[in-house]
């Protein structure tokens, strides 16, 4: 099973060096931050966090990136830069999974989240689970009960739910997960000002894919992981369909209200949510592989 400071025999500086590539790569690019944060939900809650979303399409893999649920998913060359300087330190150490979480943890500490303490010890997966990564994210316009279903089954509760969604308080959206709200009519439930402004950012009901259309998340702090995201939502500038209803289902309203007013609880909530989607499940012990290099199932 998990446990604080799994590699402190085997590579004592594994958690060290993780944390000073996140440091570097945020530098360089600071949506590698965001990135880490969006692969730990789309790794973990899909099976285990068993780095399965990390496998590229080779014969035999179909990877869980070439999902529709993946779109929009970027930086994924930059977990190679994490793996690297880790694999020169301790070669087939350190599993990729443990890479997905801790570079996530990192992540959320440089975008202005809490610190905080994570297990390690997870394995790598052998395959990569394209064909129901849709059974297990939901989409962006998908209804709260199935949401809350979908964590639920996870064991991830309503308010640790509310806490995750937390997380569209950084990052992006492309305009293709919005234009069903803005087009022919306006969403009767967004704000006009957001309508509006959202309209000029995707003009066209049918954005080219090619063209690369997308509008902040939170305009206000768009890289600081912070409660923005419930006051944003409670006047209806919330991006996606999800995010309108997190704030008037009468089920998620209630902690919507209490992180909205409290930046410390939504920190704590996140925290402790952060956690139990990190340990969905993982494959420890002699389960699984450690990956020489996370694209890749290893050769023998
Ligand atoms: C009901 C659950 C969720 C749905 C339906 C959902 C859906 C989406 C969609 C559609 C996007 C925009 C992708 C794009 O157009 O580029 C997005 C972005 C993002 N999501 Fe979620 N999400 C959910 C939960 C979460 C959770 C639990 C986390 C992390 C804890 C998360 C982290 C992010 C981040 C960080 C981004 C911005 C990515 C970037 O800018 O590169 N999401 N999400
Ligand atoms: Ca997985
Ligand atoms: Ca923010």
């Amino acid at each position: 099973q998990l446990q604080l400071n799994y590699y402190s025999q085997s590579c004592p500086k594994a958690e060290e060096i993780i944390k000073q590539q996140v440091i570097k790569l945020y530098n360089e690019h600071g949506n590698t931050a965001v990135s880490w944060v969006r692969n730990l939900f789309h790794d973990c809650i899909v099976k285990s966090c068993d780095a399965s979303l990390l496998l590229t399409t080779v014969r035999g893999v179909v990877s869980e990136q070439t999902s529709g649920r993946s779109f929009g998913m970027r930086n994924f060359k930059f977990v190679n830069t994490i793996k690297a300087a880790v694999e020169e330190e301790c070669p087939l150490t350190v599993s990729c999974a443990d890479i997905v979480a801790l570079s996530a943890r990192d992540g959320i500490v440089m975008l202005g989240g809490p610190s905080i303490e994570m297990k390690t010890g997870r394995r790598d997966s052998k395959e990569s689970y394209a064909t129901v990564v849709e059974d297990f994210i939901p989409n962006h316009n998908d209804s709260i009960s199935l949401v809350l279903s979908r964590f639920q089954s996870i064991g991830i509760d309503v308010e640790a739910t509310v806490a995750l969604l937390g997380a569209h308080s950084v990052g992006r959206v492309h305009c293709t997960n919005m234009v069903q709200r803005l087009y022919p009519d306006v969403d009767k439930t967004m704000d006009l000002a957001q309508a509006e402004y959202l309209k000029r950012r995707c003009p066209t009901p049918n954005p080219d894919p090619k063209v690369v259309q997308y509008s902040r998340n939170d305009q206000i702090t768009p890289m600081i992981i912070d409660n923005n995201y419930y006051k944003n939502i409670l006047q209806h500038k919330g991006l996606l369909t999800v995010d309108e209803e997190l704030a008037t289902d009468p089920i998620t309203s209630p902690y919507v209200i209490k992180m909205a007013a409290d930046n410390e609880y939504f920190h704590q909530q996140f925290s402790r949510a952060i956690i139990l989607l990190s340990e969905n499940n993982p494959i420890t012990g002699d389960q699984g592989e450690i990956r020489k290099d996370c694209r890749y199932v290893n050769a023998n």
